[in-house]
């Protein structure tokens, strides 16, 4: 479980940005965040990346304080949330598969890096990564071959392949036809349902986020404004973001 208290973050000699947020994620939670540009959302998720520095707060994952615990509780972070960027690229020359084991680089001695020996593993764990993702027939098709939506599925392959339990995404389909993006968020979906991964994504465009996110967190000038959960926004709500 991810447990938020009260963050908050100044940009240096600037603004306040995310003022007192506080919320907790379940296991298997899809969690979509809203609000208008500007509001805090890719603050958010970079700070719960811990590629942003806190002002103030607590940050409890599976029951570790964070910040109590210095470099392992940074360690703990870096192994557990994955980060997956607005509109990830993916090296165009190298297969699908490749790009997936580049995940897992920092977890790769040089040696094997050089000589591109690859453990049976991390094979075995890219591949099924791609697998979960709908794309074994892909694995060994070039990044540079893939569709929009199926560079983006690699991606979270990618993000995922070393164990993460949590998925920080930001803006996970933009850019994407609708018919992509709706297997990008149907793949996300079953993976919080079945293997209990949690997904906290930036999703502001139009009605993602109520036909695949268990739960909407609303942010308005770098404030929670709404957490709603199992129910679609009214119309009174949606004014507040
Ligand atoms: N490095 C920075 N220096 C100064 N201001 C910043 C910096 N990074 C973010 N901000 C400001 O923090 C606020 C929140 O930015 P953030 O990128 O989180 O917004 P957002 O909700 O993701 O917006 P969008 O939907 O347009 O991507 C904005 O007002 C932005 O200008």
């Amino acid at each position: 479980m991810i447990k938020v208290i009260q963050l908050s973050k100044q940009i240096p000699g600037g603004p306040k940005v995310l003022s007192d947020i506080s919320f907790e994620v379940q296991p298997g939670e899809f969690v979509a965040i809203k609000g208008a540009s500007g509001s805090g959302k890719s603050m958010l998720l970079r700070c719960l990346a811990l590629r942003e520095k806190w002002n103030s707060g607590t940050y409890i994952v599976d029951g570790v304080d964070i910040f109590k615990k210095g470099f392992s509780g940074t360690m703990k972070v870096r192994r557990e949330m994955a980060y997956l960027e607005e509109k990830p690229s993916l090296i165009p020359n190298r297969t699908a598969l490749k790009n997936v084991l580049i995940g897992a680089a920092y977890q790769t001695p040089a040696w094997r890096r050089v000589t591109g020996m690859v453990r049976n593993d991390d094979y075995m764990g890219a591949m099924d990564m791609i697998e979960k993702m709908g794309l074994l027939e892909k694995a060994h098709q070039k990044g540079g071959q893939l569709s929009g939506g199926e560079k983006q599925r690699i991606a979270v392959a990618r993000a995922l392949v070393h164990g993460a339990t949590t998925l920080l995404a930001d803006e996970p389909v933009s850019g994407l036809d609708p018919h992509a993006a709706e297997q990008v968020l149907s793949d996300l979906q079953r993976m919080c349902r079945i293997q209990g991964i949690s997904v906290i994504a930036v999703m502001h465009q139009g009605d993602w986020a109520e036909r695949f996110a268990d739960r909407t967190i609303g942010l308005n000038n770098g404030k929670i404004v709404l957490d709603i959960k199992g129910r679609r926004m009214t119309e009174r709500e949606k004014l507040l973001l």
